[in-house]
């Protein structure tokens, strides 16, 4: 029997927020009025069946009536939100779009004037850095201009289009509405059925390996030059977008100069790396006074044309506790492998709200010791400082490759259960044995493996993967981030 639906009245300039436990699904339907999730119009008399522990907000302008399924461990009606403060941000980033484009058209060599928005969100965990990108993007995509902004995902907590331990950049035109905490920036063509994503969204992705930052600073900033300069190639293929702008979501580090510097150096590296390597023009503080201060000072004197901006936090944003992060985690990586998630579903629920098709079917396969070269980045990969002979230095920098033996046993822990990054093929003309190792980190990723099983007597790994394709002559990346089947 199907669950009694209620009516929620939200008043002009008021937001409804939910919140999900795990098992946990509410289903909401616009039946008049208007309304949209974090800038995503929503249309009319559509079921949105949210899930897996999502946490969100349906905002009205003008007032409108939802009917509500189901039942959020907390769900109530905000009347006080930032939204005031966030249009007007888009109305400021808007006319900077419009004012490039103008100039483009008029004066296609004239780019050095037709800057667009190039927009960087700082601020503390938790602080609602992910949801005002969507906002502002889903805004500029609802502005009828034929903007597609890119955005770059740098939080590697977050696999955005992918799996946690990466940073990416994807150009995105259409909306993104999402009714789960798996996927915040929507689904890929490489991770979802055809019938559900957009073949548009083909993310640039590169492996970092770890879920925090200061495990590989340099690497980190290494990476972030690495995607800039890709997306800069790249946005030559897409000069039709060059006024759209991008907006950069940071993990939360980037705010915190503890965690993003090592003694002695630059506090805000990592800001610094993001703000040369994207031109970053626009910087937007959630809420943080001190970070305000702190980046007007380095940023806002003028020289630099960068606007400081700060924004109030939401007050709805959620405390996502670090045991919830390791579950989002490992769902994430279970939705790259298997489609969306459906344990959140209540026994019993109709067959006809269960969506076959988003099912994935993964592949596990057998792969010889040598067909798979495996690498991780850094000192962290090899024996501790302790186990160096006395008077003896390390000889590999944080962001070197290190060839991983499958066959010696202090790596088999390792091994085991642990996520590989496949690079994408190196070019034919590259002989394996003579490989620049330096090469591999500026290769992007083309999927993602699991190692499932290391067996020492047969010298084989087994790995679950996306597809079947053969993995022969491969390179993998190896971090530090692990996933086993439930
Ligand atoms: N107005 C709101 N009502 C209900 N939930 C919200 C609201 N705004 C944000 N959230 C939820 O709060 C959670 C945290 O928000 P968000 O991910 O945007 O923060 P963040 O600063 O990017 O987090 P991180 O610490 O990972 O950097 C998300 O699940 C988001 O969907």
């Amino acid at each position: 029997m199907s669950e009694e639906s209620r009516q929620c009245i939200l008043n002009p300039k008021t937001e409804l927020r939910f919140e999900l436990d795990p098992g946990e699904t509410i289903t909401l339907r616009l039946v008049s009025g208007r309304a949209e999730l974090f800038g995503a119009e929503l249309p009319r008399e559509r079921a949105y069946h949210f899930t897996a522990e999502c946490k969100a907000a349906v905002f009205t302008w003008h007032g409108c009536t939802l009917e509500v399924t189901g039942h959020a461990s907390t769900e109530y009606v905000a009347e006080e939100t930032p939204m005031v403060s966030y249009a007007n941000c888009h109305a400021v980033l808007e006319q900077m779009r419009v004012r490039s484009s103008i100039i483009r058209r008029s004066n296609p060599t004239a780019s050095s004037e037709a800057v667009p928005p190039r927009v960087l969100v700082l601020g503390a965990e938790n602080s609602g850095k992910t949801t005002l990108c969507k906002i502002l993007l889903n805004y500029a995509l609802r502005a009828g201009q034929g903007w597609s902004p890119l955005v770059v995902n740098l939080n590697t907590w977050d696999g955005a289009w992918t799996v946690p331990g990466t940073i990416s950049a994807s150009h995105l035109s259409s909306p993104v509405v999402t009714t789960t905490a798996d996927n915040p920036y929507g689904s890929t063509a490489t991770s979802a059925p055809g019938t559900l994503s957009s073949s548009a969204l083909l993310p640039l992705v590169f492996w970092f390996g770890h879920v925090e930052p200061k495990q590989n600073l340099d690497y980190m900033g290494h990476l972030i030059h690495t995607l800039a300069l890709k997306v800069e190639q790249h946005s030559q293929d897409y000069a039709e977008f060059a006024s759209s702008g991008l907006f950069i979501d940071t993990p939360p580090a980037f705010a915190h100069p503890s965690q993003s510097s090592g003694q002695g150096t630059d506090k805000y590296a990592l800001v610094t790396a993001c703000v040369e390597a994207f031109h970053v023009n626009t910087l937007i503080v959630m809420g943080n006074e001190k970070l305000t201060v702190e980046m007007q000072k380095r940023y806002g004197d003028g020289t630099r044309q960068i606007s400081v901006v700060k924004v109030p936090r939401s007050g709805g944003v959620v405390e996502i506790d670090t045991a919830c992060r390791r579950r989002l985690l490992s769902h994430q990586l279970r939705s790259y492998f298997y489609g969306a998630r459906h344990s959140d579903r209540k026994e019993g629920e109709e067959d006809g709200d269960f969506d076959p098709e988003s099912a994935l079917a993964p592949t596990s396969s057998v792969v010889s010791f040598n067909d798979l070269r495996i690498y991780r980045v850094g000192e962290e990969s090899l024996a501790p400082s302790s186990a160096l002979p006395i008077g003896a230095s390390r000889a590999v920098s944080t962001i070197q490759p290190v060839l991983v033996d499958p066959s010696s046993p202090m790596q088999q822990s390792r091994l085991l259960n642990g996520v590989l990054a496949l690079l994408a093929p190196l070019p034919a003309n590259v002989i394996q044995d003579d490989l620049d190792l330096a090469q591999l980190l500026d290769r992007n990723v083309s999927g993602f493996l699991v190692i499932t099983a290391v067996d020492q007597e047969q010298k084989t790994l087994t790995v679950l993967a996306p597809s079947a394709a053969s993995l022969e002559g491969r390179v993998a990346m190896l971090g530090s981030i692990e996933w086993q089947e439930a």
